[in-house]
C-alpha cells in the first residue's frame, strides 16, 4: 500500500475523493462521547497515562532560560510514583536549554520551528529554523502549515513544504499543526489531515494555542477518524496531538475516551497521542493526589505550570 502520493494529480484525486464530514453527526457523536466517564477503578491509571502524554509547553515571547529550566524540572519530577511527561515544547532558540536540563531523562524535546505560529516565511527560512532546532537537539518538530496556501486551494505547495520539512527533520519526529481554528470547515480539517499524513507527518496536531477555537471535541474526533482511516487504507500509523485550551483533567480524560472509541486502543500510547498544554499538568497532579489521599492539596502545593 502506498503511504505517499507520487503526483499533484494523484494528491488532488485522493483529497477530493474523501467523503464529506457529516457536521451534525460529528458534533453529536463528540457530545455523546463526552458524557462517558472513566470508571473510578481505572481513573488513577488514566490520569497517569494522560500525564505521560502531556507535551508541557511554553510558547511566550517572554520565555526565559530560567522558565524553561523550571518547566523541564516539572516535566521530570511530576509527583512521587508518577510518570514524566511526554515532552517539553519550546521555541527553537530555547532548545539547547531544554536539552541540557533534560539530559538522560527520556523526556522528548519538541520545538515549534517553521515560523510559528503564523507559518508566514519563505520555505528556506522554515527549513533553516527546522535544521537548527534539530542540530541543537530537538527530538520532535511541531511545524505549522501554510494556511493561506491551503485555503487558496494550493494543496501542492502545502504538501511540498511538509515533505521538505520532514526531510530536514532527519530522525526527529514531525508533528504537523493544521491550525483548525482557521480552516473554517470540518471537511477542511479532514482534507488537511490527509494531506499532512500523505506528505509524511508522524503526528497531526490541531492548533498552535494562539487561535480560537482550538482543540474542540468534534475537530479532535474528525482527526482521530482520519488517522484511523489512513492506517486502514495506507498501512501507516500516525499520531494525534490536540493542543490549545486544554486545562482540566476532565477534558483530558474525555479525550482519552474519544481516542479509544474513535481511533482505537492502539492510540492510547504517548507514542501516538499527545496533549499539547501549558496549564494542564497541575490539575492532573491535583486530581491524582485527591484520588490517592481523598483530599485536595490545593494549587499552591504544586509549582505553577
Ligand atoms: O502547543 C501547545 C499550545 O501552544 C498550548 O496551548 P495552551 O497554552 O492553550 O495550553
Amino acid at each position: 500500500m502506498l503511504c505517499q502520493v507520487t503526483s499533484t494529480t494523484e494528491l488532488r484525486r485522493v483529497l477530493y475523493g474523501l467523503p464529506g464530514v457529516d457536521e451534525f453527526g460529528a458534533r453529536a457523536r463528540a457530545a455523546r462521547l463526552a458524557t462517558r466517564s472513566v470508571k473510578n477503578e481505572s481513573k488513577a491509571a488514566a490520569i497517569d497515562l494522560a500525564i505521560s502524554m502531556v507535551d508541557l509547553t511554553t510558547l511566550e515571547g517572554a520565555d526565559t532560560p530560567g522558565k524553561v529550566r523550571a518547566l523541564c524540572g516539572k516535566a521530570v519530577h511530576t509527583a512521587p510514583g508518577a510518570p514524566t511527561v511526554g515532552a517539553v515544547c519550546v521555541y527553537p532558540d530555547l532548545v539547547k536549554v531544554a536539552v541540557e536540563a533534560l539530559a538522560d531523562t527520556g523526556v522528548g524535546i519538541a520545538s515549534v520551528a517553521t515560523a510559528f505560529p503564523s507559518g508566514r516565511a519563505p520555505l528556506a527560512v522554515k527549513l533553516a529554523d527546522t535544521r537548527q532546532a534539530v542540530l541543537d537537539g530537538a527530538t520532535e518538530i511541531d511545524m505549522v502549515i501554510d494556511r493561506g496556501a491551503y485555503l487558496a486551494g494550493d494543496y501542492a505547495k502545502v504538501f511540498d513544504e511538509i515533505t521538505a520539512v520532514k526531510d530536514a527533520c532527519g530522525d526527529a519526529h514531525l508533528k504537523v499543526i493544521l491550525e483548525t481554528g482557521e480552516l473554517a470547515t470540518y471537511d477542511n480539517v479532514r482534507r488537511a489531515s490527509w494531506l499532512a499524513m500523505l506528505a509524511g507527518a508522524d503526528f497531526i496536531k490541531t492548533s498552535t494555542g494562539k487561535i480560537q477555537p482550538a482543540a474542540t471535541a468534534p475537530v479532535v474526533l474528525v482527526m482521530l477518524e482520519a488517522v484511523r482511516d489512513f492506517a486502514a487504507e495506507r498501512g501507516r500509523i500516525v499520531g494525534v496531538k490536540p493542543a490549545g485550551g486544554i486545562r482540566t483533567t476532565k477534558d483530558a480524560l474525555k479525550m482519552l475516551v474519544q481516542v479509544r472509541e474513535v481511533a482505537g486502543p492502539r492510540w492510547l500510547d504517548p507514542a501516538l497521542f499527545r496533549i499539547g498544554a501549558s496549564s494542564l499538568l497541575n490539575d492532573l497532579l491535583m486530581q491524582r493526589e485527591k484520588l490517592a489521599t481523598g483530599v485536595y492539596s490545593g494549587p499552591d502545593y504544586f509549582s505553577l505550570d
